[in-house]
């Protein structure tokens, strides 16, 4: 699958059905190529959900909906969204409706490298344990690389050891082995923790000492993936303001997170609220990219905002690099058969080009919810669409549900007091 045109003007006045008819248009197939969309035991069977967890009774839903207009590297790209906040799926598609207009994102990916680390304490000498696994290290990476033949023999594997050390509140000493290992097209947990459990042996005898930790790092620093775009001032008005006006205040608004911790928590939030949804949708770790997202903010001792917006030549630009640990193969990516069908939309190939086009949907979050913030407030357009959350709770059928959504926006009042009210007057 693939689609050769993303822009889908005013997609979301669709009903659900014709957007799927569009869907599978735009990506050139029969509708009933996405009958699991309509079904939910065909979307995630319970008997794959039983093997996948424990303990199951039974399968969770989520909305899934589709964020149009995207371009990346300048191919048109449809992206799919499991998330249960209003405003989200709307945002990322405007603003990638913006930012087509002058290209598009651009993104790279700097490889699949991530790092099993290895804790060893009760080292009495230090200086001989570290010159003892410096000596080792051709030995020691052919060892690891001997317990995943798949991996290396498609070019992955350990690629290099680095040594750390710590020293904990408790006094102890600690010699950190960091195994920089090659996943390629896998989020590489499984992989690397496997190589570190089974390198245990051979770690000991060369410190004297004791293994304690042996697990992956979700700092994946060294498996870092970029998204930029660049947008004229002229493409940014918003009515009420200049392009110029705006892309100023959307740097300001971007220097504050860089600042102001508190502030970077919910700007970095914002962030997420385009990455996690795409990462759910294709059935990957978010916690883990959760984890390294914010470890990475944080890296240089204060906990910052983690993309970049600059004004150059009258244009804005805006920049996110962050650490993205996504696999197309191992995990739940193989066996959740939604998970697979949101690869094929994108048409993804390998793992970089999952990493690539994630980042690219958190900086366009990022672009809309700072241009709503810094401008007009977030509440029109993420209350507008929330009033329809709202008023499906109390409304008792499809026209008192239209009618007090109607109601709220309105009256600009978008509260469950407000709407229980509209319906208590409503003669
Ligand atoms: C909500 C909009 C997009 C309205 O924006 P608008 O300008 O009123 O929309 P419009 O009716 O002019 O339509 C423009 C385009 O927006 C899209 N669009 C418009 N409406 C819909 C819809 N119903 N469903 C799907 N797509 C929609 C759609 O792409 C459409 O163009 P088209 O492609 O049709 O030609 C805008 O106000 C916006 O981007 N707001 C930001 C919302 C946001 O960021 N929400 C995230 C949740 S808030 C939060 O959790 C994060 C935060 C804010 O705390 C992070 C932070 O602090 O940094
Ligand atoms: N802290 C964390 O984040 C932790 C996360 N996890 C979980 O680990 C899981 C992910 O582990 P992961 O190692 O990705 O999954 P898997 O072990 O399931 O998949 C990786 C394996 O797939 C095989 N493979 C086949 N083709 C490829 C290819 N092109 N590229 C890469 N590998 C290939 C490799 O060898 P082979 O065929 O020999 O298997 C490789 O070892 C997730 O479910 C995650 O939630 C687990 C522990 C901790």
């Amino acid at each position: 699958m693939k689609t050769s045109n993303s822009r889908l003007p005013k997609y979301f006045k669709l009903s659900v059905e014709e957007r799927q008819a569009a869907l599978a248009s735009a990506l050139s197939i029969e509708v009933d190529k996405l009958d699991l969309l309509m079904d939910n035991e065909k979307a995630l069977p319970l008997s794959t959900a039983d093997k996948m967890i424990e303990n199951v009774v039974g399968t969770f839903q989520l909305p899934f909906g589709i964020a149009t207009n995207f371009t990346v590297n300048g191919s048109d790209v449809l992206i799919p969204m499991a998330v249960e906040e209003p405003s989200v799926v709307a945002a990322a598609s405007n603003m990638a409706r913006i930012a087509r207009d002058s290209g598009g994102f651009t993104t790279s990916y700097n490889g699949s490298i991530m790092i099993g680390q290895m804790h060893v304490i009760n080292i009495d000498d230090m200086e001989s344990a570290q010159l003892n696994i410096e000596g080792a290290k051709k030995e020691l990476m052919e060892k690891a690389n001997s317990f995943d033949k798949t991996l290396v023999a498609l070019g992955g594997g350990v690629k290099d050891i680095q040594l750390r050390h710590l020293a904990l509140g408790t006094g102890e000493k600690v010699l950190v082995i960091h195994l920089h290992v090659n996943v390629l097209d896998a989020m590489g947990a499984n992989a690397v923790n496997t190589m570190a459990e089974r390198l245990t042996p051979d770690i000991e005898k060369l410190t004297g000492g004791t293994v304690l930790l042996r697990i992956l790092s979700n700092l994946a620093d060294q498996r870092l993936t970029t998204a930029k775009v660049a947008i004229p001032f002229d493409h940014l008005d918003t009515g009420d303001f200049n392009g110029s006006e705006v892309a100023k205040r959307m740097v300001l608004a971007n220097e504050i997170a860089l600042a102001d911790p508190y502030r970077a928590a919910t700007h970095n939030k914002g962030i997420m609220n385009g990455i996690d949804p795409v990462l759910i949708a294709t059935g990957n770790d978010w916690r883990a990219i959760e984890a390294g997202a914010h470890a990475f903010a944080a890296k240089d001792g204060q906990y910052r905002a983690l993309t970049k917006w600059t004004i150059q030549d009258e244009t804005l630009h805006g920049e996110l690099t962050m650490p993205m640990a996504v696999g197309i193969i191992g995990g739940a990516t193989k066996t959740h058969p939604t998970a697979r069908l949101s690869l094929e939309i994108m048409n993804i190939q390998s793992a970089a080009d999952l990493a690539q086009l994630v980042v690219a949907v958190g900086l366009a979050q990022n672009m809309g919810a700072i241009r709503a913030l810094a401008t007009e407030g977030i509440q029109r357009g993420h209350m507008t669409l929330h009033a329809r959350n709202i008023a499906s709770q109390i409304g008792r059928n499809p026209e008192e549900i239209d009618w007090l959504e109607a109601q709220m926006i309105e009256h600009n009042d978008v509260r469950m007091d407000a709407a229980k009210e509209f319906l208590n007057n409503r003669k």
